[in-house]
């Protein structure tokens, strides 16, 4: 027997912010690693992405409907245009959306398939209500593969031009899914367990909120899925 001693049941981690359990069935869990895998494959494929920084990112990435990712260094100072707000170069970003892989292959980036345009409304629809869903369509996701020592910083999904909702759909292993505050990269936050089949959803006064993945749970997959690892798919609205 298998009981859980403190049931899942949905779950709002902060206002805006919401946690549905066991939200994919089997199929759809199978249907969209299996699609997953398709995504990965070059052109355009699963990369490792270097922070401005330098540092490799350990989950690895493919996108889908807009490519994002470091943009190049400020030809004039070399710095993040984030570290010299007064640097005269033409970047604006540190990180920035584009058609092509240009920290991969520079292949353009594969179309976004307009069946998670409907699973994002779905998501968002029963995690916030309908009175959530932005006008404009879905049009980005991120697919993060995490291997057993991968890990994700606290950050922010500031890129877009839109405040529509972020659904985030997990697959595979358990992680740890650390969701924070507006203002900080640090406490007061909450470590949510996301399992395979999750969907977590953060919109309104929550969309702009500092999260991470600190720690997955090598091992934890359902067998049957077939998955080693976890991956994550993160719907998003561009606003362009
Ligand atoms: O893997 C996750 O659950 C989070 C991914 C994420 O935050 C992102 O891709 O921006
Ligand atoms: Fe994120």
């Amino acid at each position: 027997m298998d009981a859980e001693l403190f049931p899942r049941g949905r779950r709002e981690i902060a206002p805006g912010a919401v946690h549905l359990p066991d939200w994919l069935d089997a199929g759809l869990q199978r249907t969209l690693l299996d699609a997953c895998r398709a995504w990965a494959r070059p052109p355009a494929g699963l990369r490792t992405v270097r922070t401005p920084g330098g540092h490799a990112m350990t989950a690895r990435q493919v996108c889908l409907g807009l490519h994002w990712g470091p943009v190049p260094r400020c030809p004039a100072c070399r710095r993040p245009v984030r570290d010299n707000p007064d640097c005269p170069g033409p970047h604006q970003y540190p990180y920035a959306y584009s058609r092509t892989a240009v920290d991969g292959d520079g292949a353009p980036v594969k179309p976004f398939p307009p069946r998670l345009g409907a699973l994002a409304r779905r998501a968002v629809t029963d995690a916030l209500g309908p009175q959530a869903l932005p006008t404009a369509p879905y049009d980005i996701a991120l697919v993060n593969f995490y291997g057993p020592d991968a890990r994700m910083g606290m950050h922010r999904d500031a890129d877009e031009r839109s405040d529509a909702p972020v659904v985030s759909l997990s697959l595979g292993d358990t992680c740890v899914f650390r969701f924070g505050n507006t203002a900080t990269r640090g406490r007061p936050y909450t470590d949510v367990e996301l399992r395979g089949g999750d969907l977590f959803v953060f919109g309104g006064p929550a969309r702009l909120a500092h999260h991470g993945v600190p720690r997955v749970h090598p091992g934890t997959a359902p067998p049957e899925l077939g998955l080693d690892g976890r991956l994550n798919i993160t719907l998003r609205v561009s606003g362009r």
